[in-house]
């Protein structure tokens, strides 16, 4: 059987303040595949997603990518957040071109300038590549923070509460657009930390619960239908279950925390 892209192996994770945020998690990853980490406030999302990324270190237990231990940051990990942060004087194609930049890329600066194009393409806004942020709507802005992830060509792409902040109205739109993306070139293996479990049902084939202090999975989720899925799925016998399940877990991570 091939190694999975990442490997946790009973890993636990201590910040520099001393706080021990993960204890005792497994994980393992595949190629392509849509998890969700859902969890309350603190429950170790974003400290699972640094260790993904090879940005922590864990204090104990290995992290393995393609079965070799993982150092330090990988090119091809790439996070969305919830706040888009782009350069606000800098149009489109240059806020996506930056990571390239700031990798060092050797490319010239045409085919950096290519690529951007191409990412933004991929999310569906290549008539705005020359377009300050000032002029775009919000998920047209989130679209272009997917881009910038987009443009490493990533095997993992890491969405921490990516859509928290955007409007409800928009997130069927940038769910979609994600969706699309990921059938038009190599689909990255996508983790997505959310405390909404909604979104995580509508991200994901897997869903692993977070919770206590220190974190660790307290239940996972796992679902057959095809992602992304509509919103109406979750009004359906099948994801009422799902929802109930996930609910349940949520307050058993409250009552542990
Ligand atoms: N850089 C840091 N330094 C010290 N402690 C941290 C740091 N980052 C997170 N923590 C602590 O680690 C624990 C887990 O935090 P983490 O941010 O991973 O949780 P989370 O589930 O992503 O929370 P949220 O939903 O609020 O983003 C918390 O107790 C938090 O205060």
């Amino acid at each position: 059987m091939n190694a999975p892209l990442i490997e946790l192996k009973d890993v636990s994770r201590r910040h520099d303040s001393g706080v021990l945020a993960l204890d005792g998690l497994d994980l393992r990853l595949a190629r392509g595949e849509r998890v969700a980490l859902l969890g309350l406030a603190g429950s170790g999302k974003s400290s699972l997603l640094r260790l993904l990324a090879g940005i922590d270190r864990p204090l104990a237990g290995a992290v393995l990518r393609q079965g070799e231990p993982l150092r330090g940051t990988q090119a091809d990990a790439a996070f969305v957040f919830s706040s888009p942060a782009l350069m606000p004087w800098a149009s489109a194609a240059v806020n996506v071109e930056l990571p390239l930049r700031l990798q060092g890329s050797a490319a010239p600066a045409e085919t950096r300038e290519q690529r951007a194009r191409e990412a933004l393409a991929a999310v569906g806004l290549e008539a705005l590549a020359d377009v300050l942020p000032k002029a775009l709507d919000e998920s047209q802005r989130m679209g272009v923070a997917l881009a910038r992830a987009w443009v490493v060509q990533p095997a993992l792409l890491l969405l921490d509460d990516w859509l928290s902040q955007v409007s409800p109205a928009a997130r069927p739109g940038l769910r979609r657009v994600l969706a699309e993306a990921a059938r038009t070139t190599a689909a990255p293996a996508c983790v997505l930390a959310t405390r909404d479990v909604d979104e995580a049902l509508l991200h994901a084939n897997r869903v692993l619960v977070l919770g206590g202090r220190p974190g660790r999975v307290l239940d996972e989720l796992r679902l057959d239908t095809a992602v992304p899925r509509e919103p109406a799925w979750l009004e359906t016998p099948a994801g009422q279950r799902a929802r109930k399940r996930l609910l349940e877990a949520l307050s058993s991570a409250d009552a542990t925390a």
